[in-house]
């Protein structure tokens, strides 16, 4: 896959190890910064990573900050991506099957780098269950995004 993923002065040591885990694997990285503990601002990461997404030129992002809440706030805010914070391998895998998200998050505060590893792996692992309440529950979901277009 092709995986564009950004991160905040919080979140990139985090990435930095994200990276070379998925390079190892066989995914092509397009990454979007930062590269240093200088402080910056999540929304400035998180708008590049989801354009490549909903421009087709990456397949999924990922997205790191201190707790994740920010990046994924400032993600579900482009029509089109569907982020997910995400701490647990639970949730890696139901909000693949469930929700068909194309961004995850995650917070270098608040996870170690073994459990994101995992998470990471399991999340791009997981196909979307195509289940048709979950296709009609994210109909409705892009029917908001229309809405919203049309009256905003
Ligand atoms: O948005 C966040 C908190 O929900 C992110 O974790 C940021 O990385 C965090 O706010 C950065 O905090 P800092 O005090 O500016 O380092």
């Amino acid at each position: 896959m092709i995986i564009a993923i950004g991160a905040d002065h919080a979140g990139y040591r985090l990435k930095d190890v994200i990276v070379p885990f998925l390079e190892a694997q066989g995914h092509q990285i397009i990454d979007l910064g930062c590269n240093c503990a200088d402080s910056v601002d999540y929304p400035d990461y998180a708008v590049p990573v989801c354009d490549k997404v909903v421009r087709g030129e990456a397949d999924r992002g990922i997205l790191i900050c201190g707790t994740g809440i920010g990046m994924s706030i400032a993600a579900n805010k482009t029509p089109g991506i569907r982020c997910a914070l995400v701490h647990d391998l639970f949730s890696a895998k139901a909000t693949r099957e469930h929700n068909d998200t194309n961004v995850l998050a995650m917070g270098e505060r608040v996870v170690g780098p073994g459990v994101a590893e995992e998470i990471v792996r399991v999340w791009l692992d997981t196909p979307f269950s195509e289940g048709p309440r979950h296709v009609g529950r994210l109909n409705k979901v892009k029917a908001i995004e229309e809405q919203q277009a049309l009256h905003p």
